[in-house]
């Protein structure tokens, strides 16, 4: 019997989630000026995500990451290529991913309890067990005592936990997270960041995070996937050396962070990353403007 890796490839054994040669194109309709054409929205995209990784994608607008995490998720389907998880072609969506949107998609008709359970009821999961398990995760996310709200009964931030806590209840291997906090303040994006960090090491999922902020991918990432846009390929892989745990530390404003920070953001300016000693002695952090963060 032939092995995973004769199969397709896989360079590490610990793969969790294996993306070969990927290519996405759409076919556009004739308009007043231009004919019918094709449009390239992702190329040769290969990449691999370690068990228990969190690997965050970025990259400018139009690059193709909704897409490829739409194709992780099975929502979509490759135009060429293929992705298997555990050594598995994914065909469709199944209850091993965990689907974290920007904007939360919650069900307003249910309280957050019922939103948390929805996963495990289409797993038939028992009633009292549903409840065990949707009381964990309402108190790991730090909602408790609003199980009983509706979604329009909170704030922003308390809906994104909502929508995190039902990703994370049905138990997935994987989480695939598009641009979850984009829609929330700065000061409550730092402190679910935070959370989503001690979450993440309390269950070691496989996370795949899709954003537009060079701090948040900084922050929160094992490995940076930088893309480029017109066709969308995958420029480079950034290794984020900064220690763990990160949350509830001020590593925000450390030297190394800033260093981190600035490779991304010169990888996303389209030319070859350079580490260039700034003139006075000032740490990089504090030198480059924030509109980094894009
Ligand atoms: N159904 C479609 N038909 C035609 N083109 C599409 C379709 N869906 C996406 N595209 C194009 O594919 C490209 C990638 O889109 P995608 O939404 O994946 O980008 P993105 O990197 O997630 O962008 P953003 O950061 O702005 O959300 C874009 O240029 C988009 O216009």
């Amino acid at each position: 019997m032939g092995t995973i890796t004769d199969t397709f490839n896989q360079e590490s054994p610990d793969a969790k989630i294996v993306v070969r040669d990927i290519n996405r194109v759409f076919h556009l309709k004739r308009t007043k000026t231009e004919g019918a054409r094709e449009f390239i929205a992702l190329k040769d995209i290969n990449l691999e995500v370690q068990k228990g990784e969190f690997l965050v994608l970025v990259g400018p607008s139009g690059c193709g990451k909704s897409t490829l995490l739409d194709i992780l998720a099975g929502l979509a389907q490759p135009t060429s290529g293929a992705v298997y998880i555990d050594g598995k072609q994914v065909s469709g969506p199944a209850l091993d991913r965990g689907i974290v949107l920007q904007g939360y998609a919650l069900f307003p008709w249910r309280t957050v309890r019922q939103n948390v359970e929805f996963g495990l009821e289409i797993k038939k999961v028992a009633k009292v067990e549903r409840k065990a398990i949707s009381d964990h995760f309402i108190s790991l996310v730090g909602l408790d005592g609003f199980a009983d709200r509706y979604p329009h009964e909170l704030s922003g931030g308390m809906k994104q936990r909502v929508a995190i806590a039902r990703a994370l209840a049905y138990d997935p291997d994987v989480l695939l997270m598009d641009e979850p906090f984009a829609a929330v303040d700065a000061q409550t994006r730092e402190s679910l960041q935070d959370e989503l960090l001690r979450i993440w090491e309390e269950t070691k999922k496989t996370i795949v995070f899709v954003t537009h902020s060079i701090e948040e991918a900084a922050f929160l990432g094992d490995r940076v996937a930088v893309l480029t846009a017109n066709p969308g390929t995958l420029r480079e892989i950034v290794k984020i050396d900064l220690p763990r745990p990160r949350h509830n530390s001020d590593i925000r404003s450390s030297a190394e962070f800033g260093w981190v920070r600035h490779k991304i953001w010169e990888l996303l300016q389209n030319h070859q990353p350079e580490i260039r000693v700034p003139a006075d002695s000032r740490p990089v952090a504090d030198i480059i403007s924030p509109s980094a963060a894009l």
